[in-house]
């Protein structure tokens, strides 16, 4: 233990040398002024690179070194979050990170197969001081008398590991990853991978671990196209936050599917019938119906007064100029242009018979003129009228009412407030109806209705079907125009500089007259051109860009995504770079998979890979053969995952009327863990009032976005998905059962949080 001690103080040594190095790299980047903007620009990446590195080195201060691997051959090896090397001797590793291939044996090596490996030695430590040392000898015949279970590595730091009391942050699990976790971790980057595992098996920790891992092993293909995690809802995103910092990575995006949607943040609430309606596929060919009842016909014909002729928008010029369009095979917002053109050359067709053609049919001058011969007015005539119908207000509101250019958010705001919209919507244009006349009706909701996580997909939807604004098109052109003349200014700048010093003497070095750099470019424009041209990581460019494609995508409760969300999980990965974690079993919103080949059938036909989880790290054995019971109950041949453990205590069952005393009992025993009452959502008020008037001393979350650091949370068991707890009170599981379509599930999630204690109430 001494020796270990030793090495592992030379490690923080080591580590507070780094720290003070990017400190210091921090400090006098941040304090040098003045300079080039290509200096400015430089200090401020470096700015931001010294910050990450510091925020990377201060996250890996818990557990820094925890493992050793003596090979049969050489010196030992040291495992630890980060690699540090031996700067000052020949680069020697002194830390391995746990990601590099060399640290592999340290999870998957075991005595049938050492791997090279004669001893693995877990490290545990309290802040900087070594408190354990867990040994395990790779040898058949020793390990046959150490009363270690084959197939676990590492046994007691896991099972310390998965008996620690909860804090309502979800914790890394890097120094016992397990054989079954690491080849999931470890898998290669392309393709759809889908995880498949019961509750507790280390799905969530496995999706975070092989972000961290793709991280490592593919730096440069990955840092510059981000990565993006998709988990269910806030408090999750929130549960998990810490997990993957503490693993030295910053720069992975967590959202839910309401943050999909740029500019959009979805957080409105809905009934899960209209949620589950929005999310079917046939949502597509809604929203394509929604589309083309925007590009109407007049009524009546419009007039328009142009150069004091009144001419005609009439039915039939409209319904020809609407199938040009429409044939151009563009984005409704593109295929506007086709329109227009359409209808001005129907209104240029209008004037040219108009003014002209002769009105003396006999031709009295004998010039040729008369009615039938070809037109007088010539090309540049025709070009000049085209123009002023183009500018025209008149012409213009015409056009806009008819085939209007419409963002996504307009589609859909007005297509859920306009019950006449929403009835055309529902049938396509071969006559197929899409929806009931029931469904459209749920669907529909005040303008100005909050955004829902449901929306947020067919936001998405909308706009890849109605293509850019004109404008925004024109937007990004100004843009890349603006960062051109930037650029350019700054080159003429530099040359006007360079120019202007060869010619300066000594004396003038103070003049006020002198042109700097800095004059040049004002500074809102550099600040501007900076931001977006060096300091924008790629994963804040994705977030503000639609078409973003990341470098991997990583989904977890992938079971409860719709077949909406999926399309638009495919558009951000078209690459099909994937990591899917979920538990069909477990799926409680109705608009949830049934089946993983389902759901990836439409995109990568057969070519997915599954891979399965079969242990349960985090509920005792006697815990989860109640469980056991609801599952046979959702699918008679599906195995529930073996638990690492047993704790000795079955799970309690009583009556609801003994809630107080319950959880009186429970917060007793609760010491520095987390307790979760997990209620059906009618009785979710009440309960929260009963369980403060219990527990007046402790702080109780409830609601939207629960704190899980509180001592006692009460949640609905969708709510507690992907959560765990030392103890929970399941209150009134029959009602959870029957409150959903998919409540069965619901009530198996509830009954497998707890790591330790389980209570019933009926
Ligand atoms: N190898 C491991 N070592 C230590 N703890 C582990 C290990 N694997 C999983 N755990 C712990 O088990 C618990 C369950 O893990 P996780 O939440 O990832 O499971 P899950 O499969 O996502 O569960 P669910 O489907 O119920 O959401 C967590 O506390 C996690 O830290």
């Amino acid at each position: 233990m001494e020796a270990e001690q030793k090495h592992v103080t030379g490690l923080y040594d080591r580590l507070d040398g780094m720290r003070a190095l990017a400190e210091q790299r921090l400090s006098g980047s941040l304090e040098a002024t003045g300079g080039t903007p290509q200096a400015r620009s430089q200090r401020e990446s470096a700015v931001a690179m010294y910050t990450e590195q510091l925020a990377q080195l201060s996250a890996v201060e818990s557990g820094l070194c925890f493992g050793r691997l003596d090979p049969e051959e050489g010196a030992p090896l040291y495992i630890g979050r980060i690699g540090i090397f031996d700067e000052e001797g020949d680069y020697e590793p002194l830390l391995l990170d746990w990601r590099a291939p060399a640290s592999r044996p340290f999870y998957l090596a075991t005595a049938a197969d050492p791997l090279g490996i004669r001893r693995r030695r877990h490290i545990r430590s309290k802040g900087r001081t070594v408190v354990a040392l867990d040994d395990e000898v790779l040898d058949l015949s020793a390990a046959a008398g150490s009363g270690t279970r084959e197939g676990l590595a590492g046994e007691a730091a896991l099972l310390s590991a998965v008996d620690a009391s909860r804090t309502g942050r979800m914790r890394d699990i890097v120094e016992t990853i397990q054989a079954e976790q690491d080849r999931i971790i470890r898998a290669d980057l392309g393709g759809v991978l889908v995880v498949q595992g019961g509750p507790g098996t280390g799905k969530t920790a496995v999706a975070l671990h092989r972000a961290a891992y793709l991280l490592y092993t593919h730096r440069r293909e990955l840092s510059s196209r981000a990565v993006l995690v998709v988990g269910p809802n806030p408090t999750f995103l929130r549960y998990i936050s810490h997990v993957l910092p503490s693993l030295a990575e910053t720069g992975v995006l967590l959202w839910t599917l309401g943050d999909l949607f740029p500019g959009v943040t979805a957080r409105g609430q809905e009934p899960e019938r209209v949620a589950e309606i929005k999310g079917r596929a046939v949502l597509v060919d809604v929203l394509a119906a929604a589309i083309a009842d925007r590009q109407e016909l007049p009524t009546e014909p419009i007039t328009v007064e142009v150069d004091q002729e009144t001419l005609t928008i009439d039915s039939a010029l409209v319904s020809a100029a609407r199938d040009r369009a429409r044939r151009s095979g563009r984005p409704h917002n593109q295929a506007r242009e086709v329109f227009e053109t359409a209808v001005v050359e129907g209104l240029v067709a209008q004037m040219a018979e108009l003014i002209g053609t002769d009105p003396y049919a006999d031709d009295p001058l004998g010039e040729g003129d008369a009615p039938g011969d070809p037109m007088l007015m010539g090309a540049a005539d025709l070009a000049d009228i085209r123009a002023e119908f183009e500018n025209d207000q008149g012409v213009r509101a015409a056009l806009d009412a008819l085939w209007p250019p419409l963002t996504p958010q307009r589609l859909l705001r007005e297509l859920f407030s306009t019950p006449g919209r929403l009835a055309a919507a529902r049938v396509a244009a071969d006559g197929t109806e899409l929806l009931t006349l029931a469904e459209t009706a749920a669907l529909s909701r005040p303008a100005n209705a909050p955004w829902t996580p449901a929306d947020a997909p067919l936001l998405d939807e909308a706009a890849e079907q109605l293509g850019d604004l004109p404008d925004a098109q024109d937007a990004a052109q100004r843009y890349a125009d603006r960062v051109r003349r930037s650029e350019l200014a700054y080159a003429e700048g530099a040359l006007e500089i360079a120019r202007g010093s060869a010619s300066i003497d000594v004396e003038d070095e103070d003049d006020p007259e002198l042109l700097l750099i800095t004059d040049l470019l004002d500074a809102s424009r550099l600040a501007e051109r900076q931001e977006e041209a060096l300091r924008l990581s790629a994963a804040e460019r994705a977030a503000r860009d639609r078409r973003w494609a990341f470098g991997h995508v990583i989904v977890d409760e992938a079971q409860e995504l719709s077949p909406m969300a999926w399309r638009v999980l495919m558009r951000r990965s078209p690459n099909r770079s994937m990591t899917v974690v979920g538990d069909i079993a477990q799926t409680g919103d109705p608009a949830g998979a049934a089946s993983w080949s389902e759901v990836f059938e439409p995109y990568v036909a057969q070519r997915w890979k599954l891979a399965e989880l079969s242990v349960n790290y985090r509920t005792p054995s006697e815990v989860m053969s109640l469980a056991g019971e609801v599952l046979a109950r959702i699918d008679p041949d599906a195995k529930p995952p073996q638990s690492v453990r047993s704790t000795g205590r079955p799970p309690v069952r009583g009556r609801l009327a003994e809630l107080g005393g319950v959880l009186a009992a429970e917060a007793a025993a609760l010491g520095d863990g987390r307790l979760a009452v997990i209620a059906p959502a009618a009785r979710l008020d009440a309960l929260a009032d009963e369980v403060r008037a219990a527990l007046p001393e402790l702080a109780v979350a409830v609601g939207d976005e629960p704190d899980l650091e509180s001592p006692v949370a009460v949640l609905t068991a969708r709510q507690s998905k992907g959560l765990e707890f030392d103890a929970v009170v399941v209150a009134d599981p029959d009602a959870i059962e029957t409150e959903s379509p998919r409540g069965l599930n619901d009530l198996y999630v509830a009954l497998t949080r707890a790591t330790q204690r389980l209570t019933v109430l009926r």
